[in-house]
């Protein structure tokens, strides 16, 4: 992609998409530390340090670089290398290598601190100065909020006063925030204002995680690296669009996150928003970050949920019931939530988008936990040919048409349409056409953290939601938010089922149905 920039200044990008053989190769980092706030948390261990650490096995990260992990825990840095160790073997998605391991671990430190303590981010500013004398990481620092979300503010008023977050000359200084970015429109605005306050809007990386997956970005490829697709892209075909995340794990363990936040805030307003956005905009005139932006804040603009919310919406809460052959509990039952919690762990909404493009399609979205199984796709499903000259006995099993944009797990793209069985009759039956990843390319999809943490040292900004898009998508969502929640209880489903009778009838209303993915 790009060329990097300093924060702040004028930058010019690159075309990410250009087929030019040097922008197939991943470019390098420049000297700098990345210091992760929140190193002893889920996130950090899971995907965060494996992911720097794939980036070391691949060569990407830069001789002058070190990685600096905050945390309340009272931990050696003994004990901090191995915990570190011990995440990058478990989770790293290349093969563990001492020699590599033991590069990065020199650049490796840990200060022990909490977030309300100035004395802990002076200790943390005389350990980033050091490193940078003895590791040679230039004074450009990236600081990775993996943290709470409430302490956002806290965290950037800290590296204000700290003199962290000031930046001199030619050295960048920039912010990761994990999300949800607020919980509704009014705290997003203030959020962003907050930030603001510390760091100009092009030193803030807002991480989807969704937009670093290549599938995801593939959905700009599919649509404008080819002519075949656009023609049908739009009212004159699409009868509807379905996008579904849906996910078998239930919420044992996250009871401190997800009670009280829910499906919809938890996904909708970000991972599926993204999708959307992606699906419906129109072209940009150019893959630079603005033009890129530019649309996708367009087709935000003009979504709104479709009305009566009553018979367009449903959310449910997951009950007991059976997954892969083991009894599993309901939300209730799981540790830590209130036992009346009425936190919903399914949310689908409809939406349109008022444009030519696509006036009078609904958009249908969808998401839960406990559901039959962990897929996430988009599906334009088309209008039926308008006439069949064939015996329709013998036609019954024909479904509409098909693009499915399988996102994950099985990732790739299948094209649904009718074929002629063989034999003597005429009898046509629903038929795939599937492009696999595993199949078609032998380069291996790098993780969505791996892609995003390496853009933020990079100063690449094309896959990060700025400021308005962030509000656009709570815009779009507060309505239906406060309806439920003046709603009361959501409705049952039972674990391993695919929601509850209320989203089946939101579709079944308008004679369509929900794919069985
Ligand atoms: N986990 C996941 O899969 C995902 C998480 N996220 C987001 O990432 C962020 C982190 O999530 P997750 O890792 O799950 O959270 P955890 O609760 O697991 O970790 C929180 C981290 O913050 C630190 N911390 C909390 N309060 C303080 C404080 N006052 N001072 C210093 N350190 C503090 C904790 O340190 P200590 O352990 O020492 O208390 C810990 O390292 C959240 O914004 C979440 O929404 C986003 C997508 C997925
Ligand atoms: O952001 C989140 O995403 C995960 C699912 O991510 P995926 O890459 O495995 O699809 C979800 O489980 C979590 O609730 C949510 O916060």
């Amino acid at each position: 992609m790009g060329s990097s920039g300093k924060s702040g200044g004028t930058r010019s990008w690159a075309n990410p998409l250009r087929d030019d053989r040097d922008k197939r190769l991943p470019r390098i980092a420049g000297p700098c530390s990345l210091v992760i706030f929140g190193v002893t948390g889920d996130l950090a261990r899971r995907k965060l340090m494996p992911a720097v650490y794939d980036l070391a096995s691949r060569g990407l990260l830069p001789p002058g670089f070190a990685l600096v992990g905050f945390a309340r825990r009272d931990w050696a840095a003994e004990d901090f290398g191995k915990v570190v160790h011990d995440a990058v073997r478990q989770h790293s998605r290349t093969p563990f290598r001492e020699d590599v391991w033991e590069r990065l671990a020199e650049g490796i430190r840990f200060v022990q601190g909490s977030f309300d303590d100035d004395e802990s981010f002076d200790r943390l500013a005389k350990t980033i100065a050091d490193l940078d004398r003895e590791r040679g990481t230039g004074g450009n620092h990236a600081f990775y909020l993996a943290i709470p979300p409430g302490a956002f503010p806290t965290v950037c008023a800290q590296l204000s006063r700290s003199g962290l977050a000031h930046q001199q000359g030619e050295q960048w200084r920039r912010v990761v925030i994990e999300k949800p970015f607020g919980h509704d429109l009014d705290s997003a605005r203030e959020l962003n204002r907050v930030i603001g306050e510390v760091f100009p809007e092009d030193s803030v990386f807002r991480i989807d995680h969704y937009l670093g997956k290549e599938t995801v970005q593939n959905i700009l490829a599919l649509r404008f690296a080819n002519q075949l697709f656009d023609p049908l892209w739009n009212s004159h075909y699409v009868d509807h669009v379905q996008i579904t995340m849906a996910e078998d794990i239930g919420l044992g363990g996250r009871a401190g996150y997800y009670d009280g936040i829910g499906a919809a805030r938890d996904v909708i307003q970000n991972h599926l928003l993204q999708l959307l956005a992606l699906t419906a905009m129109e072209e940009p005139i150019s893959f630079e970050p603005a033009e890129l932006q530019a649309e996708k804040i367009k087709v935000l603009s003009a979504t709104r949920l479709a009305e009566p919310l009553a018979e367009t919406t449903a959310r449910g809460q997951y009950t007991g019931g059976w997954q892969g052959g083991q009894e599993v509990v309901g939300l209730l039952d799981e540790a830590g939530f209130a036992k009346d919690s009425t936190t919903e762990t399914f949310a689908a909404i409809t939406l349109e988008v008022d444009s030519r493009r696509w006036a009078g399609v609904p958009f249908y979205l969808r998401t839960g936990k406990r559901l039959g199984r962990r897929v996430t796709e988009i599906a334009l499903v088309f209008k039926r040919a308008p006439h069949l000259p064939f015996d329709t006995t013998m036609t019954e099993e024909l479904g509409e048409n098909a693009l499915v944009i399988r996102v994950q797990p099985d990732e790739g793209v299948t094209l649904r349409f009718g074929s002629k069985v063989p034999g003597s009759g005429m009898e046509v039956r629903d038929v795939n056409m599937d492009f696999s990843y595993g199949q078609a390319f032998t380069e291996s999809s790098p993780e969505a953290y791996e892609r995003l943490i390496l853009d933020v040292l990079l100063g690449e900004p094309s896959l990060f939601p700025v400021d308005r898009e962030v509000e656009l998508s709570w815009q779009i969502l507060d309505p239906v938010i406060e309806a439920w929640t003046a709603a009361g209880r959501p409705d049952p489903y039972e674990a391993g089922t695919w929601g509850p009778a209320s989203a089946h009838e939101m579709l079944t209303r308008s004679g369509r149905d929900w794919r069985r993915p």
